[in-house]
């Protein structure tokens, strides 16, 4: 059984919307936020052990010049890209500080190849300005999307040694805040792809 994890309703809906009837596939909406994600994500590990494989799932601000709004990320590893320490001289990752990863590695699924491969930041605060997006970027030449649960549901999945995968569908820029850019709708119908891609794995 695979188990999706995503963080709103409406995500959740969008997945199931791609889901066949009858395939081994549950979704569960854990609530926004990298902690909301990796305690539902336990949780539900903890009362399922039939899950063999989970995904983290939703809608995500894209870096322009790698991905285009609308498009897939396919999560080659999962980067909480805002855990740290900040310094006169820059950001200080967890690994920096000595107090363990800030990457953590995704299953190689093989699922969606039309998506864009690409390490998958996950942020506890919006990005909101150029400065920002800008300094991610540099900082994780490999990043293509900026969401806020994947490395808390990567997290859960290290601690129960279940594989973790994570699939973005791209919402809006990574920049300049800007709600007139946003393009839900389009992201929306781009999970219901990932989960009739989901029903040909084995779960
Ligand atoms: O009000 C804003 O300016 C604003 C900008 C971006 C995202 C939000 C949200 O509250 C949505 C958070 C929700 O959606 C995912 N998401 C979508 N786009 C992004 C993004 O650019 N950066 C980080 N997360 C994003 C996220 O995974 C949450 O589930 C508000």
């Amino acid at each position: 059984m695979i188990l999706v994890v995503t963080a709103v309703e409406a995500e959740r809906a969008a997945v199931l919307r791609g889901v066949p009837t009858g395939a081994p596939v549950e979704v569960l909406a854990a609530g926004v936020g990298p902690a909301a994600a990796a305690a539902g994500t336990a949780w539900y590990l903890a009362r399922n052990p039939g899950i063999t494989t989970v995904l983290s799932a939703g809608i995500a601000g894209g870096l322009v010049t790698r991905i285009q709004l609308g498009a897939l990320a396919v999560a080659t590893r999962s980067v909480a890209a805002d855990l740290g320490a900040d310094s006169p001289g820059g950001f200080l990752t967890l690994d920096d500080l000595g107090f363990g990863a800030t990457s953590l590695p995704t299953a190689d699924l093989k699922i969606l190849p039309d998506a864009v491969r690409g390490a998958v930041l996950t942020v506890s605060t919006v990005t909101g300005t150029a400065a920002r997006a800008e300094a991610l970027a540099e900082r994780y030449p490999d990043a293509v999307a900026e969401g806020m649960e994947g490395f808390g549901v990567a997290t859960a999945c290290a601690l129960a040694g279940v594989p973790f995968g994570e699939v973005r569908a791209i919402s809006n820029p990574v920049g300049p805040r800007d709600r007139a850019a946003w393009r839900i709708g389009p992201a929306l119908d781009a999970l219901a792809e990932v989960g009739a891609a989901l029903a040909t794995l084995d779960g």
